[in-house]
């Protein structure tokens, strides 16, 4: 199981505070809402956590840990596979689905054989395995964001973050989708998802509401 632990944590741009400094522990296993409106601080939380945002865009105070080791930057959060799906997917507009999926694992050192497996698998529990081949911009927004998730389950996350990623999808696909990152806690993945929909939220363990980047429990981890 992992462990996520945020302490003090807080993000501001220039004179903008985005995020309060707060505290924040994720256990392996649990899965988290951060919900809030527009503007809350949501992505800037999800993008603090996992040390991707750069000094030169934003003055982020407080530390990171995942099981109980610091993690200062982005380099060494993903060392400790914290892995990050931006709200607006990441993704290649010029790489197939299966190429998205692909490259990190090659990246990181899992053979090929192993990476084409999950790919095929992954491809599969988001319910594309008919689109591989398909470039990311000849998808669908909502088949985009099943790629990115796909690209993230695949890379076997400890701290998996995803920033609206059931946002464009349709009732059945937001199901799976949300079915799949429980099966991720379950395997021992510290879940956050960021997300204005009350009903993937939930789904969760616990929500977490921002406001102006004010953090509030509407329903604490127990
Ligand atoms: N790079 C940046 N430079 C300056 N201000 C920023 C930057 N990114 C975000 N902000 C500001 O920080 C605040 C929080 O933004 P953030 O994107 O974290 O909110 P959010 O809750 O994720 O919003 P949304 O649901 O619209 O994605 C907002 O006021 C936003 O304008």
């Amino acid at each position: 199981m992992s462990d996520l632990v945020a302490t003090g944590l807080g993000v501001s741009y220039g004179d903008r505070v985005a995020v309060q400094p707060l505290d924040l522990h994720v256990p392996g296993g649990r899965m988290l809402a951060v919900t809030g409106p527009s503007g809350a601080g949501k992505s800037s939380l999800l993008w603090a956590l996992a040390c991707a945002l750069r000094p030169a865009v934003a003055d982020v105070s407080g530390t990171v840990a995942v099981d109980g080791r610091p993690v200062g930057d982005r380099d060494a959060a993903a060392g400790a596979g914290v892995v990050l799906v931006p709200q607006r997917n990441g993704l290649s507009p010029t790489l197939s689905a299966e190429e998205s999926i692909l490259v990190p694992l090659l990246a990181l050192g899992v053979p090929a054989k192993d990476a084409s497996g999950r790919v095929a698998e992954e491809l599969g529990r988001v319910g594309l395995s008919d689109f591989g081949r398909h470039l990311v911009d000849q998808l669908s927004g909502g088949q985009q964001q099943r790629v990115a998730l796909a690209r993230a389950f695949a890379l076997r996350p400890r701290v998996l973050l995803a920033d609206e990623s059931t946002s464009d999808l349709d009732a059945g696909n937001r199901e799976l989708m949300i079915a799949a990152l429980r099966a991720e806690a379950d395997r021992g993945a510290a879940v956050v998802l960021a997300t204005h929909d009350p009903e993937a939220a939930a789904r969760t363990d616990a929500v977490l509401a921002l406001d102006e980047g004010v953090a509030t429990w509407v329903r604490p981890l127990t």
